[in-house]
């Protein structure tokens, strides 16, 4: 196959790209961490895990006696010594009936491990996800969404295999190579040793070569997510590629990529055709071992033909668990690092946390102070410098400043995303720190510029709002803020299905929705980031209609962009790095001719430009 070569890729291009693929690398073996992993089959001890392990212990035992059976009891004792056919036709019904155990108890043993391993997955999966759930917003400033999710998926599916078939087959292995190393020492200590020498070859492909071939099919793994994230990133940014005509640099990205993922692929096929020849290979050398010195030591009667045909059934048996257990302690080192990762962020503790007789609050006026707060996202710059500041209980406030001057800062801190660094936020005369979480921001909607569209029908996106308000109180809701016109024109009106990023609606109407759905939550605070995007009159005049009925009677904060929004303002704040530099109404900041006054003669000037 001729294929396009990365070299081709302009290197400006592929600067563009960077996918922060997390290494599948391999850690020591931890205790304290595997101890961690235990924990999770605890609640499965008394049932899957016990249920599990009594059927491996069948399979095992019989798998032990049946050997014995056909070379010491049937082919030495009942053949050779004896002649004795009733006895024989025992020892077969015996074999037989002792295969069916084992084979019932293998099907049982296949599907109690898997429940058990499914169950251990759903268990972490679901773990993580209420855990990070409920960190706080630094956790997600700090990480893409893509990074969480490979946590939340391919680290916990990594650990699958451990817990289906590692803890189980552990178990069974062990027990397995004691009793065969017993039996095999007992029926010719001679022979035994002879077909050790293969021993040494054994293990070297069973851990060296495997690991290999393991790291070969992690690192095709790591380019195929390579893949799957630039795939992803091109199809988000489809819009963006065909309006800067860029589809030849990224398809031309895509080759480099594909083909990476291809000479990966590639190479780690390579390595794992050589496995099995050489397993293969090796028991053919122990094979010849134990035909030509079992020969001579039957010739020389220090062995049984009975016994000899035992041995080498068992010799079977040995090599297998030790493969297993070589392959056990790989797969263990990749559970170290996934399971290091998992828990660090299980770790994670969310910053803004709860007291534990916290304050629960229940119809609040809607009062909110800021007493000389201060904040920094990083410790390094300061977003809000010494911040002084109060809301009456259903005033209008707007927040006006330029970008970057700590506007949303304030909203974040309203809402308690995040906790100041000296000074204190009050909503009602309560310190934030000390009110529930869940009271505080019952009371608030906040409304973001681009409001988030779930996958489901529009009358679910809305209901997102109060999850308990009937259809009747959701349709009401929509028709208060205007929204009813444009749902009832769609293909199925309320119950028409809308995409993840709400692709069908436009911006005007993700407003209006995002609107009804904070109308329907009826909180006494709204904060509201005023969409910078235009829209055309008539929707402009509609959002404006809607934003009165939502804003009336509540303490509503807006980041706002709209002359028409800041002059019906009762107080506006104007910030600038992280200060408050003017307040007052509209009227009595145009007299002070101050900042404020500068920043609407620009808006002007840009109107009238326009
Ligand atoms: N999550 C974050 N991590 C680190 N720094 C941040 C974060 N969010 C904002 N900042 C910084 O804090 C400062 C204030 O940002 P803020 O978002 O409050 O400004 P803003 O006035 O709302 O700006 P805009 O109008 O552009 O939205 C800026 O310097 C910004 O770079």
């Amino acid at each position: 196959m001729k294929m396009d070569k990365t070299k081709k890729v302009n290197p400006l291009v592929l600067e563009r790209f960077r996918y922060s693929s997390e290494q599948l690398i391999e850690k020591p073996f931890n205790w304290k961490q595997m101890g961690r992993l235990i924990e999770y089959l605890k609640p499965y001890s008394k049932n899957l895990l016990l249920k599990s392990i009594i059927t491996v212990l069948i399979t095992t035992i019989v798998r032990l006696i049946i050997p014995i059976m056909i070379g010491v009891y049937a082919l030495e004792k009942a053949i050779e010594e004896n002649r004795d056919f009733s006895m024989l036709m025992w020892l077969v019904f015996a074999i037989a009936v002792l295969y069916l155990i084992s084979y019932v108890a293998n099907i049982y043993r296949i599907k109690w491990s898997n429940e058990l391993g499914q169950n251990v997955v759903y268990d972490l999966r679901k773990h993580i996800f209420t855990h990070v759930q409920n960190l706080s917003h630094n956790f997600f400033d700090q990480r893409s969404a893509g990074s969480i999710l490979v946590r939340i998926m391919n680290d916990t599916n990594s650990l699958q295999d451990l817990f289906t078939n590692g803890v189980i087959n552990i178990f069974m292995d062990i027990l397995m190579l004691f009793g065969v190393i017993i039996i095999l020492f007992t029926l010719s200590p001679q022979l035994m040793l002879a077909v050790l020498i293969i021993l040494p070859l054994m293990f070297l492909i069973s851990t060296k070569l495997r690991r290999n071939i393991r790291r070969s099919w992690q690192f095709m793994r790591l380019k195929q997510s390579k893949l799957n994230s630039h795939l992803n990133e091109s199809i988000q940014g489809i819009r963006v590629t065909q309006s800067f005509t860029q589809e030849k640099e990224n398809m031309a990205f895509f080759n480099g990529v594909n083909e990476e993922n291809y000479e990966a692929w590639r190479n780690a096929s390579k390595k794992s055709a050589y496995f099995r020849p050489l397993i293969e290979l090796t028991n053919a050398i122990g094979s010849a071992v134990l035909i030509w010195y079992g020969a001579h030591l039957i010739q020389t009667d220090s062995l049984s033909f009975g016994k000899f045909v035992a041995f080498a059934f068992y010799l079977g048996m040995f090599w297998e668990p030790i493969s297993r257990i070589g392959q056990l302690y790989n797969q263990l080192l990749m559970a170290m690092s996934s399971s290091e990762r998992i828990f660090e962020y299980l770790d994670e503790r969310p910053i803004v946390d709860e007291k534990q007789e916290a304050i629960e609050l229940h119809d609040i006026e809607g009062r909110i102070e800021f007493k000389d707060v201060e904040f920094s996202y990083d410790d390094k710059r300061q977003a809000l410098k010494g911040i002084s500041l109060e809301m009456k209980p259903g005033q209008t406030i707007a927040l006006v400043g330029h970008t970057g001057s700590g506007k949303s800062t304030i909203a974040n801190l309203i809402s308690r995303f995040y906790d100041p660094t000296a000074g204190a936020v009050l909503v009602d005369g309560h310190d934030l720190r000390d009110v529930s979480l869940s009271s505080l921001r019952h009371q608030i909607s906040v409304v973001l510029q681009d409001t988030f569209i779930f996958s489901g029908t529009i009358m679910e996106n809305i209901r997102f709002g109060r999850p308990t308000a009937t259809n009747e109180e959701v349709i009401a809701a929509a028709t208060a803020i205007g929204a009813n016109k444009f749902i009832e024109k769609l293909p199925m009106g309320y119950d028409t299905e809308v995409e993840e990023r709400g692709n069908i609606l436009s911006v005007g109407e993700r407003q209006l929705l995002s609107f009804a759905r904070a109308l329907l939550a009826d909180p006494r605070i709204i904060i509201l980031d005023e969409a910078t995007a235009s829209i055309d009159t008539e929707t402009e005049v509609q959002i404006q209609k809607a934003l009165k009925l939502l804003l009336e009677g509540r303490t509503s904060i807006i980041i706002a962009h709209r002359l028409s929004t800041i002059r019906e303002a009762d107080k506006i704040f104007v910030l600038e790095q992280g200060n408050i530099i003017e307040e007052g109404n509209h009227d009595e900041l145009m007299l002070h001719k101050g900042e404020y006054y500068r920043l609407i003669e620009a808006q002007f000037k840009v109107m009238r430009a326009i």
